[in-house]
């Protein structure tokens, strides 16, 4: 069983923990406010209501799609949740463990570090492989969390 201690504000690797999952979800959700800004911009709406609400008189709107910049940043943001739901969740686990507080801020660092990048990377479409080793350098930090995880939670 978890030291009881480990979830503390006293443990700096909560504390870290706690930051760096909070300033890569917010990075998360601001992929919403990047998608409507868009969509509003370019009047590009999904569905018939939005469009009817959004049309003016004499320019009826229809549903559109496939909008480039606004799928661009959905799958950004797809990606954010395929990677950093994975994050929080073995984050939690590792911190649970009670990892070497440098090895933990340095885990949670370049991930953190890595997913902005990866951001930056997709929505200015700069050429790979930027992006691809954005997204490898954060996949390789939860997996080695998950592989320190496995070395102390084996049974
Ligand atoms: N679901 C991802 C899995 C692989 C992945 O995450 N690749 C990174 C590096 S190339 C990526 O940015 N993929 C683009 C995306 O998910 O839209 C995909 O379909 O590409």
């Amino acid at each position: 069983m978890a030291d009881k201690t480990v979830l503390s504000l006293d443990n700096p690797v909560f504390t870290a923990f706690l930051f760096y999952s909070t300033l890569v979800i917010l990075k998360m959700m601001s992929m919403s406010l990047f998608t409507a800004f868009h969509r509003m911009t370019k009047n590009v709406f999904a569905n018939e209501e939005d469009c009817r609400s959004a049309s003016k008189p004499g320019k009826k709107l229809q549903p559109v799609l496939n909008n480039a910049d606004v799928e661009r940043v959905r799958r950004c943001h797809l990606n954010d949740l395929e990677n950093i739901t994975a994050f929080v969740l073995i984050g939690l686990l590792y911190t649970l463990t009670g990892p070497d507080v440098q090895m933990a801020l340095l885990h949670f660092r370049i991930f953190a570090g890595c997913r902005i990048a990866h951001t930056f990377f997709y929505l200015f479409a700069i050429p790979q492989p930027t992006r691809a080793l954005a997204f490898l350098g954060g996949f390789i930090v939860t997996i080695s969390m998950a592989v320190n995880i496995f070395k102390v939670a084996t049974f």
